[in-house]
């Protein structure tokens, strides 16, 4: 095969590999979209941290669609993001195996300018190479293995504590002394509190009846920012001067770095007091953080942001989506309940051990994370090497978008994948799916997955266990199926309205 020029500048072939240009003319499509409609912009706009992973930014009904067009590769582009799409496990596989040494998702230009424009430190998302190594490697610690994350157990229940107090009082307020109206925003204050006491060792009051004015700038800060990411990085910098976007972006920012940096503050004169008096500095995240001077303390201030922004919105999504289906499947709620029951009896507080008991309880969220991937696309950007996926070579620079979401909705991974079935997540069970390892990667793999995973691991299994042990849940009378959207992140396209039926 002889080399031919490709008719953009994203793809080029060598010899022996396939031509690339063929990724746009059998059938491997070439797909166009028009940049800055008022449409497109809405179905956008971002909310989370993961503007930074979802790079192709297409919808799951439109990712599906040009996996049956164009087959598992194609191109696409969207304003100024040129994608290489990819959908099937075989060829994520194939792009995570050549990321190299220090993996890079996608380009964060208006992060690093804001940074830039602050003088403030670069943090994991900006940074690239050997430096995001160094960032990386010095948060992992206290995070990313179970037997210390567990150490945040008791937070954890204290913050669970609350939201269990918090669905008694909606649910006797309710009309029929049972419904939750908009289940999601509820879990999203659950998981705001949650992730921040870890992290900050504060606790914040996102679950009280009123919440401080500290804590609602913050939320608001975090909400603001996370939309407005994309949207300045849509627009061209010479809009800036007419359009409002960057203006509220970087106050947003400041909004959520002044009230990081005060918590965080407010913590070091602790431990500084603390030591003065020769007392044992004891604490969680923050505290080891600091004590373990890998991070200079501006590094700190933008670490802990980033891993806020990171663990705010997913643990809420996921639980919703599981309550949403147990919900609608009693079988499988009773199922959950009795595993809980047996290993934990008399409402029990489950501590870690028993956790290691429950499998159809990881089973559950698990088939959560299948159906509902909360980071229903990735990506990666070729940085170091040209890489091979399918037999066609690809140049440095090049933008994969990794479609999760179409993978692990394909049939030939998961037999009836649009039917809930934690059954195929277990061991000895005849429903267990023979799957791809990479079908189904909620939390990414390799030195660049999730930091949180391990904390969100058990926000998800304590607040479901101890949600299961007080309360039933089931739908409303004729409530319609919800069915998800993509705002960046996997959502409920509608509210998710539950009754919570207390168990005796
Ligand atoms: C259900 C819960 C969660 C899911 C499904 C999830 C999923 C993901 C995924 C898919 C990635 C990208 C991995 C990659 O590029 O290979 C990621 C990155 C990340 N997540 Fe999570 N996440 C969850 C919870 C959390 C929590 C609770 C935290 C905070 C403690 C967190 C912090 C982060 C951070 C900081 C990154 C960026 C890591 C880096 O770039 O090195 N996540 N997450």
């Amino acid at each position: 095969m002889t080399t031919r020029p490709f008719n953009s500048s994203i793809t080029a072939c060598r010899d022996k590999f396939k031509s690339a240009s063929s990724l746009s003319s059998s059938g491997r499509g070439i797909v166009e979209r028009g940049g800055g409609s008022a449409s497109a912009m809405e179905s956008y706009s971002s909310e989370l941290i993961y503007s930074s992973l979802n790079v192709c930014m297409s919808s799951l009904t439109a990712s599906l669609r040009h996996t049956r067009l164009y087959g598992p590769i194609w191109r696409s582009r969207f304003g100024p993001f040129d994608v290489v799409n990819v959908a099937t496990a075989e060829l994520i596989a194939q792009v995570i195996r050549q990321e190299g040494r220090y993996p890079v998702r996608t380009d964060l230009p208006h992060w690093k300018e804001y940074r830039d424009m602050r003088g403030q430190a670069y943090g994991i998302h900006v940074d690239t190479g050997p430096e995001w190594y160094r960032i990386r490697s010095a948060l992992n610690p206290k995070m990313l293995k179970l037997k210390e994350a567990a150490a945040y157990a008791p937070i954890i229940h204290e913050v669970v504590s609350d939201l269990l107090q918090r669905v008694e009082l909606l649910r006797l307020r309710s009309q029929d002394q049972a419904t939750i109206n908009d289940l999601t925003s509820e879990l999203y204050k659950f998981g705001f509190e949650g992730i921040s006491s870890i992290l900050f060792e504060t606790r914040l009051g996102c679950l009280q009846e009123e919440i401080p004015t500290d804590t609602l700038r913050f939320i608001s800060a975090v909400n603001d920012m996370l939309a407005l990411s994309e949207t300045v990085l849509f627009f061209p910098r010479w809009t800036r001067h007419i359009l409002p976007f960057w203006k509220r972006f970087v106050q947003a920012w400041d909004d959520l770095n002044d009230v990081a940096r005060h918590l965080i503050d407010r913590k070091v004169k602790q431990i500084h007091d603390q030591v003065e008096r020769g007392e044992q500095v004891e604490g969680m995240y923050l505290t080891y953080l600091l004590s373990s001077n890998k991070l200079s303390l501006g590094e700190v201030y933008i670490s802990l942001t980033e891993l806020l922004l990171g663990g705010v919105d997913t643990t809420s999504n996921t639980l919703s989506w599981t309550l949403y289906h147990l919900a609608r499947d009693a079988e499988v709620q009773n199922r959950l309940y009795n595993e809980i029951a047996s290993v934990c009896p008399n409402k029990e507080l489950p501590t870690t051990e028993h956790l290691t008991r429950m499998p159809y309880m990881k089973a559950v969220i698990k088939e959560t994370l299948r159906m509902y991937p909360v980071v229903p696309g990735n990506g990666r950007l070729t940085v170091d090497s040209e890489v091979i996926v399918d037999n066609y070579w690809f140049p440095k620079k090049t933008q994969f978008h990794l479609c999760h979401y179409a993978v692990s909705h394909d049939e030939s991974n998961f037999p009836e994948p649009e039917r809930f079935v934690p059954d195929r997540w277990l061991r000895d069970s005849p429903s267990r799916s023979q799957h791809h390892p990479y079908s189904s990667v909620p939390f990414g793999v390799g030195v660049r997955a999730c930091v949180g995973k391990r904390v969100a691991e058990l926000e998800m299994y304590f607040a479901l266990s101890r949600l299961m042990q007080h309360y039933e849940v089931r739908t409303e009378e004729g409530a319609p199926s919800i069915q998800p959207k993509t705002r960046t992140l996997l959502i409920p396209s509608k509210p998710i309205d539950l009754q919570f039926i207390p168990r005796a």
